[in-house]
């Protein structure tokens, strides 16, 4: 809501995200990436209304069976969600730590409730889990506003770490790092996914998202436009539809040509497909809402003759969210 106005944040959004994969999800500032993971999580204000499921299942669940997320009441989702089954890497940091506790605390806190870590262990525990996020021993005693910002990123990514849970949603994880540390950051984050465990990296870095990488969502105006094997979004063939083509063209290593026009303001959507006021490829027919086929919501995907739709495979988290 929105001085008063319902605003639909997240639209129609539904993919599936498997144990062992990175997934990352793209889009330009504004176009909804962070209410899908609050959605998530449980973690939207209190006015906002969500329809649809998200079943979060583990190698226990019988098919079909699991916690769906978007029903889940918030002691369910305290108690055995949140930093247990999914971890989250909040997109502000500095906002989710207490501001008289020190990072050591914040670490030691959560190192006991989530691993039971003894007592007598808890200090060399959380210095190995600062460590993991490059976060630097020497500055365990500080305060949250003693940090600078990619500090605090780098406390926050330990502390969602910690209790190593089977799905971790990292929300602009790379924010205010310099490149060596996004990498580390990435390639951390990739050896969590490796070890068998669900990655949702959300981020406006598309080298980044290269890097790491299995599958990329675009999302745009609040809807995912489309779901592509990371080899092919970023090889050769390129992604199929033109807001995702656009965004890899504006990079600098590349056309450096940015795309033409601004994103549209959620509450003030154009009738048809969000993108067609800035697109090219625009013709009588976008003036519908494409359903997204063949992994494009898009009536001129690229290749032009369209490929056959695949279907995505086994299910650990699985999103259908309007907000
Ligand atoms: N509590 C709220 N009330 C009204 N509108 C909201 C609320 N929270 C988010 N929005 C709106 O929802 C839209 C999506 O916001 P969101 O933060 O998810 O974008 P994002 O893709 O994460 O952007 P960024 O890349 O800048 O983090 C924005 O237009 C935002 O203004
Ligand atoms: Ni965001």
């Amino acid at each position: 809501m929105r001085g008063g106005r319902h605003i639909a944040a997240v639209t129609d959004v539904s993919f599936d995200l498997a144990a062992g994969e990175c997934l990352a999800l793209v889009g330009e500032s504004g176009c909804g990436k962070s209410v899908l993971a609050s959605a998530l999580l449980g973690l939207l204000p209190g006015n906002a209304r969500t329809a649809g499921t998200a079943l979060l299942t583990g190698p226990d669940d019988a098919p079909g069976t699991g916690i769906d997320l978007l029903a889940a009441d918030e002691r369910t989702l305290a108690r055995r969600v949140r930093g247990r089954r999914a971890g989250l890497i909040p997109q502000s940091p500095a906002a989710h730590l207490t501001p008289v506790r020190t990072v050591r605390a914040h670490l030691e806190e959560t190192l006991r409730e989530l691993t039971g870590t003894r007592r007598a262990a808890l200090r060399e525990a959380a210095v190995a889990a600062a460590g993991r996020a490059s976060y630097p021993a020497g500055l365990l005693d500080h305060h949250p506003h003693e940090l600078s910002g990619g500090q605090a990123q780098r406390a926050a990514t330990a502390l969602a770490l910690v209790g190593d849970a089977p799905l971790l949603l990292a929300d602009e994880p790379t924010t205010g790092l310099d490149r060596d540390l996004v990498e580390r950051t990435v390639d951390e984050l990739r050896r969590h996914a490796d070890e068998g465990r669900a990655l949702l990296l959300i981020t406006h870095d598309l080298a980044a998202a290269e890097r790491v990488a299995d599958r990329v969502a675009v999302m745009y105006a609040g809807r995912v436009v489309e779901v592509a094997d990371a080899d092919r979004f970023f090889g050769t063939e390129g992604p199929r539809h033109p807001y995702a083509r656009g965004l890899l063209a504006a990079l600098p290593e590349r056309d450096f040509t940015p795309i033409p026009g601004m994103p549209p303001e959620l509450g003030a959507l154009p009738e048809g497909c969000a993108f067609a006021p800035r697109c090219a490829r625009r013709t009588d027919t976008c003036r519908t809402v494409p359903a997204l086929t063949g992994g494009a919501a898009c009536h001129h995907p690229w290749p032009a003759v369209p490929q056959c739709a695949s279907s995505p495979g086994t299910t650990a988290a699985e999103e259908t969210a309007r907000a």
